[in-house]
Formats: C-alpha cells, sequence, structure tokens
C-alpha cells in the first residue's frame, strides 16, 4: 500500500501541490489527471523520492520514500519510474537496454526475459538495434520494458504513451497494462489521455490548484463530472444552466425549447460533432449527418 499524508511541496516559492492525502493499494491502478502545470510529473518525482517535500510523509508498505537530502541514490528497489525523457544507453542494443539491471548469473533465464519483455513491449524484431537508431516512440518502449524488466511492486509512469503513434498506440496499452495487472504490480500513470484511463484505471486523481479536486473510478467521474474540468477530460460538453451536458447527450428533435442556428460540422468518423450557437452561448452536439450552415435546430438534452 502506498500512503501518502499531508504532502506539500513548492519550488523555491512557488508552491505546487498542498496537503495532498491519499492511498494506493497493491496491484491498484491510479491515473493522474490535471491540466498542464497542475503538478502531476512533479507528483511522481516525489513519489519516486527525487526532491524532498516541504511537507508531509510517503510510506508504501512499511518504508518511507525519502528525498535526497535523505538518500544518497535517488530512487528504490521496488520502484520504478518512468519520465518523459528516457534515460537510455544509446550505443547499445535494445536487448541489452532491456536486460541492463537483470542478473548475468543465470544467461538463459535473462536471455528468455528479455525476449518476453520485447514481446510486451513488440519491440522483438528491435532486439539487436542500437538504441540510437530508434524513433522515439520505440525509445519509450524501450524504457517501459527496462522498467518492467525488474518487476518492481510500483511503477510510476509519465505519459507513458505520449510518442506512440495511433497503430500501436491500443495495442501496446492493453499489453503493458495487462502485464501490469496480472503481475499485480501497482501502477501509477500521469497522463492527458483518457484512453490510458478509461478501460484500464481503477481509480483517478484529479489534480487542480494544488490540490485533489476529485479521487474516484473513471466511470463515477463520467457519469457525473461535477467540474468542467473533469467532463473536459472525458469528451466535449456543454455547461447549460449549470449543468455539464456531454455533446453526445443532445439531441436534435422537430421542436423544443432549446433552439439553436448551426455554425460548423466536424467529421468525427462514427458521427459529426455539430458546432450550433443560440442567443446566449455556442453548443456542441452529435449528429449521424452533417448539417448544413445556418440550419435552425431544435434539441433536447437525452440523458
Ligand atoms: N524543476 C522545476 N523548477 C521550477 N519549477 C518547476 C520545475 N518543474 C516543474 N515546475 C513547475 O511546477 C509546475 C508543475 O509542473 P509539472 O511538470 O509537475 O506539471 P504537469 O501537470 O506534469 O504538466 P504537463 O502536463 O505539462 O507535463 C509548473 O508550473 C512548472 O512550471
Amino acid at each position: 500500500m502506498l500512503k501518502v499524508h499531508q504532502l506539500s511541496f513548492s519550488y523555491n516559492t512557488t508552491s505546487v501541490l498542498e496537503q495532498l492525502n491519499f492511498e494506493v493499494r497493491q496491484g491498484e491502478h491510479v491515473s493522474v489527471i490535471g491540466e498542464s502545470g497542475s503538478g502531476k510529473s512533479t507528483l511522481l518525482k516525489l513519489l519516486h523520492g527525487e526532491y524532498d517535500l516541504d511537507q508531509g510523509e510517503i510510506f508504501w508498505k512499511d518504508e518511507q520514500i525519502l528525498g535526497p537530502k535523505y538518500n544518497l541514490v535517488v530512487g528504490y528497489e521496488f520502484m520504478k519510474y518512468v519520465a518523459q525523457e528516457f534515460d537510455l544507453m544509446p550505443f547499445t542494443s535494445v536487448a541489452e537496454n532491456v536486460g541492463k539491471f537483470l542478473s548475468n548469473f543465470y544467461p538463459e533465464e535473462k536471455k528468455e526475459r528479455i525476449a518476453e519483455l520485447l514481446e510486451v513491449v513488440e519491440l522483438t524484431d528491435f532486439a539487436n538495434t542500437k538504441v540510437k537508431t530508434l524513433s522515439g516512440g520505440q525509445k519509450q518502449r524501450v524504457a517501459l520494458a527496462r522498467a518492467i524488466a525488474k518487476q518492481p511492486e510500483i511503477i510510476l509512469l509519465d505519459e507513458p504513451f505520449s510518442h506512440i503513434d495511433n497503430f500501436q498506440k491500443q495495442s501496446l496499452r492493453r499489453k503493458v497494462f495487462k502485464y501490469l495487472k496480472d503481475k499485480n504490480i501497482t501502477c501509477i500513470v500521469a497522463t492527458h489521455d483518457r484512453d490510458d484511463v478509461l478501460g484500464f484505471s481503477d481509480r483517478m486523481l484529479v489534480l487542480n490548484n494544488t490540490k485533489i479536486a476529485a479521487n474516484a473510478a473513471p466511470k463515477a467521474l463520467y457519469k457525473n463530472p461535477e467540474t468542467a474540468l473533469v467532463a473536459a477530460f472525458f469528451r466535449e460538453f456543454n455547461s447549460i444552466d449549470q449543468n455539464i451536458v456531454y455533446a453526445h447527450q443532445l439531441q436534435v428533435v422537430e421542436n423544443s425549447d432549446l433552439k439553436a442556428k448551426v455554425i460548423h460540422s466536424y467529421f468525427k468518423g462514427a458521427y459529426y460533432l455539430i458546432e450550433a450557437e443560440t442567443e446566449q452561448q455556442q453548443l456542441f452536439f452529435e449528429h449521424p449527418e452533417p448539417i448544413p450552415t445556418g440550419t435552425d435546430v431544435s434539441l433536447v438534452i437525452k440523458i
């Protein structure tokens, strides 16, 4: 169990996180979301022991996570952190990078383990390629494989799939998160991508204004987002009479009190996102077909 108690941290005089309290169980998958600059990366670095806290404490089981003031070497055996910048060995092969922290004592087992890890991150064909010749996304996958090589108890991932193209992202995400769940590895992911959260996270921590604005299951927050910040993370939404209404919850009908004029139709694949305006506000709704600009429509909220 990870326990964070009254954690406060500032860079020089700028307060970034104030009095955070939360817990994460062994094997749990928790996402940390929030606007750019809300402190997601800082929180992961603090959990990793990279900085000294201003206040509060962090425990993994019975061990207190301490910053550089108390620890000569940053980090702990049971914890791995994959930062946005990956610290790889550029002139050695993918396989050597992945196996860097594995013991050479049982070379056959080491080889098998590296093969298993390369399979998880879909880099089997690149085992002998030098890291310096890889793309950003491939490097990110090497960093992921290296982090899980020694089976940590807890892994901290900062935007883990940000460099990976859409062709591979979906399957890679499923493989990596399934691997972590199967091995009961606690996983904390800082992300901007709702697809990293929906379908994978047990819980979401929302950072806003130095505080935890929400801490709940993604489904609960999706169904009842409460704030624009949370709703915007999931999908396009409107604020109607101070209620959050997702674009897919607005439907065109023959006649209603909510009337709007269409401004633009955006092709979104399975549907069109229609931008419209009433006398008071701009509205977005989803529709199976484009609607000509200037068309008057009546809308109802369909919950
Ligand atoms: N080393 C540093 N020194 C001083 N200020 C910093 C440092 N690192 C981050 N900050 C500031 O702390 C705040 C939080 O930054 P952080 O990188 O944790 O946010 P984030 O939520 O991870 O952002 P993003 O989503 O853009 O990665 C920002 O205002 C940032 O400018």
